[in-house]
């Protein structure tokens, strides 16, 4: 039997017409939802991403604008920017986007950005109100898996997940918001001592390893939900994720594809967070609830 295909891209379409319906109530209080992204340097796959983020803000009604700044940018340029804008009353969210120069060190960025306008939940205050379960940004891969799990009726309570990749910005925070939901976790990575017997296992798998094709149907149980993190570019231009899709769809019983996955409900949970912003910045504090 061949897996049902959850796709990313529909789903976000949908929920960006629910977001625009509150943007528009939004404005009516005069507040227009405002993201501001930063960009360093010219790589075309950043440069891709980036426009998708401003085109699907602009299309909902909310402001959204790219700050370019070369590559030879210093590290104290960026900061002094992230302050301006920090104190910018009129950006409710702001994305550095990465990776950076290696000129620039990465964890000083991104705790330079205020909590309260951290849409990427990167921040060690969003992370860490993560883990204690109490309101944050959530970053914006784990929450877009998440959604698409729960849209699509998928039950996490007492599932056995696994996720391979144990990055800061997908592996780890996927697995926190799965045990947030009540699955069992287990996290494999590049040391993990036979991968397979751990991936057989899984009833929800997620492979976050930024390796085409790694994970062919010998890693997954009939059955599992298999989500695809994964975004490489093949030698003809082409976007694949890090499954052996056309193999492992022949035994998973829910599968996400690359592209139309993942990817686009990143950028449906970014435009969420930015809108979340705006409504926090509304009573003008850091809720601490
Ligand atoms: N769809 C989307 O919206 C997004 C997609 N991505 C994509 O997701 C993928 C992962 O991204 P990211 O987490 O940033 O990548 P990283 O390179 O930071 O992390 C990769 C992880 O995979 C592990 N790994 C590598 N090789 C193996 C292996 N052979 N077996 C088991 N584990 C392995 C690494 O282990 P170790 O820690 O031991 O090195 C590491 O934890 C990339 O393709 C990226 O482009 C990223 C962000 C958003
Ligand atoms: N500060 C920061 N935040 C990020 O969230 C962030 C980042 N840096 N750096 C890079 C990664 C990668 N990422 C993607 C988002 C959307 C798609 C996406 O929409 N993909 C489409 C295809 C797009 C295309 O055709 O190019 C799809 O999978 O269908 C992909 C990748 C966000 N990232």
């Amino acid at each position: 039997m061949s897996a049902e295909i959850l796709n990313g891209k529909i789903l976000a379409q949908n929920l960006r017409m629910k977001m625009k319906e509150e943007i528009n109530a939004l404005k009516g209080e005069g507040i227009v939802p405002h993201l501001t992204v930063v960009l360093i340097g010219d790589d075309p796959a950043s440069k891709s991403y980036v426009n998708g983020k401003k085109k699907a803000s602009s299309e909902i009604g909310m402001e959204s604008d790219v700050i370019l700044l070369p590559e030879s940018t210093s590290e104290k340029e960026l900061l002094d920017l992230i302050d301006k804008l920090n104190h910018d009353e009129q950006v409710h969210g702001i994305l550095v986007q990465l990776p950076l120069p290696e000129h620039i060190a990465e964890q000083k960025v991104i705790e330079a950005i205020s909590p309260a306008k951290d849409v990427d939940g990167f921040h060690p205050v969003n992370i860490g109100r993560m883990m204690t379960g109490k309101n944050a940004f959530l970053s914006c891969t784990p929450l877009g898996i998440i959604t698409m799990l729960k849209e699509n009726n998928i039950e996490i309570t007492g599932k056995h997940a696994v996720v391979i990749g144990r990055s800061n910005i997908v592996g780890k925070p996927v697995g926190q918001l799965l045990l947030n939901e009540n699955a069992t976790v287990t996290y494999c990575h590049s040391r993990t001592r036979d991968l397979k017997h751990f991936t057989k296992q899984a009833d929800i798998l997620v492979v976050a390893v930024g390796k085409p094709h790694a994970i062919g149907s010998e890693f997954v149980k009939e059955g599992a939900v298999v989500i695809d993190v994964g975004i490489n570019r093949t030698p003809d231009g082409k976007l694949t994720g890090d499954v052996d899709f056309e193999n492992v769809k022949e035994k998973a019983s829910f599968i996400t594809p690359v592209p139309r996955g993942v990817g686009p409900m990143t950028i449906a949970m970014l435009l969420k967070n930015t809108i979340q912003a705006a409504k926090q910045i509304k009573g003008s504090t850091w809720k601490n609830t």
